[in-house]
């Protein structure tokens, strides 16, 4: 899977794909990063990205030019790709979305904004624009390595042979459940008992019933769907 984003902050974006799950995607040449520094798709001697509002109002927007001149060197190769804009406008990324990325697209371009947006213009030239949450960032490069980030994770091989169980939860619609590693005992705070025992069954269960403790505290929202085992766990929580 190959992953280009725009950005003015193209070191933002290099500096975290070199390590962790990204990096050793990366050397295993599972994903592709590509970053384009918009700057060099400006015209202007003084590398020019940002222009007054219409309008007016506080801070700078982003011009269009730069953004369509990265979008179509892009696109010069013809290959299919996914153009996503970053935004607190966009449509809600989850677990599910992640999943469905990694399954359609081979190719992504995240578009990444900074100070107060950019020329409405652009989203002319995008597939979706996206929201990784109802919070303002200073810029879209945050939520493209969260996108990057959790879709890497989907992409068969990227774990190694490390089961992830959070994606598992996420996926089937509750958090996840609690984790535990040496000490057993840590100044009196001691590992539950089920997880020392060695039955895997007891342990499933445990894991589950925690799993829905904490969605039901936490994330109440999540718990729609359930199958009928985990509503009757459910019910026994109450
Ligand atoms: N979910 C979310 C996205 C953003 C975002 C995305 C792009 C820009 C550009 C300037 N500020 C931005 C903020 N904030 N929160």
């Amino acid at each position: 899977m190959k992953f280009e984003v725009l950005t003015i902050f193209p070191e933002i974006i290099e500096c975290y794909i070199k390590h962790g799950v990204l990096g050793k995607a990366l050397n295993k040449g599972i994903v592709e990063v590509k970053v384009y520094n918009l700057r060099d798709f400006t015209s202007d001697k003084h590398k020019k990205v940002d222009d007054y509002p219409y309008g007016g109002g506080a801070g700078m927007v982003m011009q269009i030019e730069p953004f369509y001149n990265a979008i179509m060197h892009l696109k010069a190769d013809e290959k299919p790709r996914k153009l996503v804009l970053l935004s607190p406008q966009g449509r809600k990324f989850t677990q599910k979305l992640a999943q469905k990325f990694m399954e359609e697209s081979k190719a992504m371009v995240l578009i990444c904004g900074r100070y107060e947006g950019i020329d409405e213009r652009v989203k002319a030239f995008v597939d979706e624009e996206v929201s990784i949450g109802d919070y303002v960032l200073s810029g879209g490069e945050l939520a493209a390595l969260v996108i990057i980030d959790s879709v890497v994770r989907l992409i068969p091989g990227a774990l190694g042979d490390e089961l992830s169980a959070v994606e598992d939860s996420f996926m089937k619609g509750f958090l996840d459940y609690p984790h535990y590693t040496r000490p057993e005992d840590f100044k009196g705070m001691k590992v539950p008992e089920v997880l020392l025992s060695g039955d895997h069954k007891k342990i499933a269960l445990w894991r589950k019933r925690q799993a829905l403790k904490n969605t039901l505290k936490n994330r109440p929202d999540l718990l729609k769907n359930l199958s009928p085992e985990d509503m009757r766990i459910l019910k026994e929580l109450c």
